[in-house]
């Protein structure tokens, strides 16, 4: 049986005159129906990974395969119809909310569920927006659910989600880690996460992928990761998370 995304010797290099090696090395198996959270420090090329995963970019070096077959012999409309990108700064279509929810099913000839769209809207906290308003007027942590809910209701087989919650408050938050943890068991969709919150990591992931010294250095059952990382330097990245964490969340003022 072949894994559900086969991930070898991924490299990536920047920049336009000097390139630079932003990582290499990439290996990882994803199976169906598998929650990865993907963490590290700034800079490490967690959305890019993410974007080579999607084909909205291409790697320079390695292989990708989707079920066996490597996305060179992929039509990346195809692909990308599978396993789904969701920006953390979304781009909204024109028009309003509902004709954004609508349009990319007529864009990809799927049947438009309006009873999921709406049981989506409430469960993202969403019950209370007016869906005739325009799509552009919509505050960040708006759009950035509406791109989730137009991602999700294609029922893509794995989504690519690029810090989708950073936007939204911590009650917010909650209700979007539950929907989607729910929504990857029910659905049987996979879930690979760019996340800063190493406490959202933590709940709703199965595994972590931690991208370091410039390649993804670890990968591990969420918990063990957590609890005995491989690396010193995996270690010293959750350790300052969680001081900073700690630190006092108003100081006070003199
Ligand atoms: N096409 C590109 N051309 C030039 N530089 C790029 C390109 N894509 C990414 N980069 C650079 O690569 C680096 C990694 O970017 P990326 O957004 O993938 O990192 P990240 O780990 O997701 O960071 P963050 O956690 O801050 O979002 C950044 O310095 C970015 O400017």
């Amino acid at each position: 049986m072949s894994h559900l995304l086969n991930l070898q010797r991924l490299t990536k290099y920047i920049g336009t005159t000097t390139q630079t090696m932003l990582f290499s090395g990439v290996e990882a198996q994803v199976e169906q129906g598998e929650r990865i959270a993907v963490i590290g420090a700034s800079g490490q090329g967690k959305s890019t990974l993410l974007r080579i995963l999607s084909l909205l970019d291409s790697p320079d070096e390695g292989e990708m395969e989707w079920k066996g077959v490597s996305y060179r012999r992929c039509d990346p409309r195809v692909w990308r119809m599978k396993i789904t990108y969701v920006a953390q700064h979304p781009v909204m279509l024109p028009g309003s909310v509902e004709d954004n929810l609508r349009m990319v099913h007529s864009l990809h000839k799927v049947p438009y569920d309006q009873a999921l769209a709406q049981r989506l809207l409430e469960r993202s906290g969403l019950s209370a927006l007016d869906i005739q308003k325009r799509a552009s007027d919509l505050s960040g942590g708006e759009k950035q659910r509406i791109a989730l809910i137009r991602s999700m209701m294609l029922r893509p087989e794995a989504l690519l989600l690029d810090e989708v919650t950073a936007s939204l408050d911590p009650a917010n938050a909650d209700l979007v880690e539950q929907l989607l943890t729910e929504w990857s068991d029910q659905e049987g969709t996979t879930l690979i996460w760019v996340t800063h919150d190493l406490k959202q990591a933590r709940s709703f992931s199965t595994t972590t992928w931690y991208m370091g010294s410039q390649t993804l250095l670890e990968r591990q059952p969420t918990a063990l990761f957590f609890s005995r990382p491989d690396t010193e330097a995996a270690r010293r990245f959750i350790t300052q998370s969680i001081e900073s964490d700690k630190e006092e969340p108003c100081p006070s003022l003199h």
